[in-house]
């Protein structure tokens, strides 16, 4: 809980999320569970860091760059085996998410590095989707999967995880792609082939661009890749131009901004150029990315916000509408999220 007087405010605020790896809510409990129930063998003699659930958690305040927390985060997930551990994961983070007031989860997830590793594609779908649809009946949480290439796997991988969730991708029941993992020396045009190929099925496309690597990455995944959001995108205010064609395109930026802290791309919240982007129409959302690993979920993200920048409810709500019409959700949701938002601001309005 934030020391702001808005925090009940916050707290209340009907939330979109669309930056959240499921994999990346896995926290040390359950990895350490799992690991013992699917006897998988922790490096627990090369790191002592595998200890207990609490090294590991210490461990995690001290990343070093993405690629360094990238390597516990494909350790972790290693221990992640059956439908029903995919699906306890999914289902563990919307109980969360729901209690930090979101009403709309976007999340992705890692196919490649769990076929990878021998998991069948339709085991990593199926239990997501079965914790997606008790989301929506039980929590009335609405929900999109998004599919996320690995860039640390070579760029030819990509035709093969596409083929495997192509019929998904057009019927719909996964939502989009996106492209994650190791960004630097990878820049995004070496996946223009896929992207045009989604493009062309009329599928949804983003990107994590722009978090470690260079204002250049934002433009060309939005040249080359032709995408409809930016993951990250932090380094878009280096460059005036591209920024004002972000603005006029509505394109919308999935800030972390815990995430962009505990991964060295900013030494503080305050550092990111979230003020700018309001100021200067960039529309953008606030997400969690990888909760279990950066000390915080969507709301602890919203107050880090609120104690770097000082919002006012009007600013709060500018930000909170443009994620709703950001989202990937269809015009009657975003319609009643929207009515709730208003219905929220009118409460604490008047009090
Ligand atoms: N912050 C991040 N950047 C790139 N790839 C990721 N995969 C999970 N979290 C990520
Ligand atoms: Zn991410």
């Amino acid at each position: 809980m934030c020391k702001s007087p808005l925090h009940p405010f916050l707290h209340a605020l009907p939330k979109c999320e669309h930056h959240m790896h499921l994999e990346g809510s896995l926290s040390p409990d359950l990895l350490f569970t799992l690991a013992s129930r699917n006897e998988i063998a922790l490096p627990a003699s090369a790191d002592s860091a595998f200890t207990s659930p609490e090294t590991l958690l210490d461990r995690y305040t001290r990343f070093t760059s993405l690629d360094d927390f990238l390597n516990y985060y494909y350790i972790g997930m290693s221990c992640l085996i059956h439908e029903a551990d995919f699906e306890q994961l999914a289902w563990d983070y919307f109980i969360r998410a729901k209690s930090d007031g979101v009403v709309h989860a976007e999340v992705f997830f890692d196919p490649q590095a769990h076929t990878g590793r021998g998991v069948e594609y339709e085991t990593v779908v199926n239990g997501f989707e079965k914790a997606c649809q008790r989301a929506e009946q039980e929590l009335a949480i609405t929900t999109k999967l998004i599919m996320c290439f690995v860039r640390h796997l070579p760029v030819e991988h990509t035709n093969g995880a596409y083929a495997q969730a192509e019929s998904h991708l057009v019927s719909g029941r996964l939502a989009g792609i996106g492209l994650d993992s190791t960004e630097k020396g990878n820049p995004p045009r070496m996946w223009q082939e896929v992207y045009r190929k989604a493009k062309s099925q009329g599928i949804r496309r983003t990107a994590h661009v722009g978090e470690e690597g260079p204002v250049e990455y934002i433009r060309e995944a939005l040249t080359h890749l032709d995408v409809e959001r930016v993951d990250h995108g932090i380094r878009l205010a280096d460059d005036e131009e591209l920024m004002r064609e972000v603005a006029e395109r509505k394109i919308l930026i999935t800030m972390c901004p815990l995430s962009n802290v505990r991964l060295r791309c900013v030494k503080e919240v305050g550092e990111l150029p979230i003020r700018t982007f309001l100021d200067s129409g960039v529309n953008f959302s606030i997400n969690s990315d990888d909760p279990a690993y950066f000390g915080g979920y969507i709301l602890d993200n919203y107050c880090a916000v609120q104690e770097a920048f000082g919002f006012t409810m009007k600013e709060w709500e500018a930000i909170t509408k443009a994620s709703v019409n950001g989202s990937w959700c269809d015009d009657s949701r975003k319609d009643t999220i929207l009515k709730e938002v208003d219905a929220t601001i009118m409460k604490f309005g008047n009090v």
